[in-house]
């Protein structure tokens, strides 16, 4: 099983070309809602006892907890050493799972993946990119989205041009749908092609 890393900043477009490896037969992992699931359940206790009052219904009150972290570096960094264990953990049960089902192609959209070291533990790195001011248009035409929460978000993430510089393949997502889906054929060839090379046949 190949394993590619697709990472991106916010509003990049990771979700979408996510989707596009997935209607081509590759499993893809989702970190983003893997959080949401681990909030919803086996995180709840761990992040209330760290943050009190976070929790609303059984399930972590998100808003809450990023109005929280927004505003303190230190809380935030509390808050990873709870959860990114814990992602990993999602992650390494479902790299297995589809190892098993005899998956070919594994794709593991993780948003923060250089940040948190995951270049390491796969056999190449997509990084999904847009222009800054596309980006900047799709991040601020989300509900409750600011200047300041935008200007935040992107002061925690890697610079999109160190990503760029990092990856193996890139897709700007600039250039529309049909681009995009063009790009997702061309690498799945190659992963393809290095798989022949090694002598692992991939489909
Ligand atoms: C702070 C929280 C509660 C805010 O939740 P909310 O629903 O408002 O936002 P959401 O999770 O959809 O994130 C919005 C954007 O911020 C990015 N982001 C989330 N956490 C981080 C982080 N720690 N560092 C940098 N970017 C981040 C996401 O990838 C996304 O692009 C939430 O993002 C969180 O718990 N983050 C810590 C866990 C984490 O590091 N997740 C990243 C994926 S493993
Ligand atoms: N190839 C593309 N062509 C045109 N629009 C795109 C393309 N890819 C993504 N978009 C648009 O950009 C916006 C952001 O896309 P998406 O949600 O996939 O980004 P993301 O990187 O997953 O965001 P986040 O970091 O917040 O999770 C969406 O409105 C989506 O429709």
């Amino acid at each position: 099983m190949i394993v590619l890393g697709l990472t991106g900043s916010v509003g990049m477009g990771k979700s979408t070309t996510a989707k596009m490896f997935a209607a081509r037969g590759a499993a893809v992992f989702d970190a983003d809602a893997a959080v949401h699931r681990l909030y919803r359940g086996s995180a709840v206790a761990s992040v209330e006892a760290a943050f009190p009052g976070v929790v609303t219904g059984g399930a972590i009150d998100r808003a809450r907890l990023g109005a929280i972290v927004a505003a303190d570096r230190a809380a935030l960094l509390r808050l990873e050493a709870i959860v990114h264990p814990l992602v990993r953990a999602e992650e390494r049960r479902f790299a297995a799972d589809a190892a098993a089902a005899g998956r070919r192609v594994l794709v593991l959209d993780v948003p923060l993946l250089f940040e948190t070291g995951g270049a390491a533990r796969v056999d190449a790195v997509l990084v999904v990119t847009a222009a800054p001011g596309i980006q900047r248009s799709r991040v601020l035409a989300r509900p409750g989205m600011t200047e300041a929460r935008f200007e935040a978000l992107l002061a925690r993430q890697m610079p999109d041009a160190e990503k760029r510089r990092r990856a193996h393949f890139l897709i700007d997502t600039s250039f529309g749908l049909d681009a995009a889906e063009r790009a997702v054929a061309d690498i799945l060839r190659a992963l393809a092609g290095s798989a022949a090379a090694r002598g692992q046949g991939m489909r």
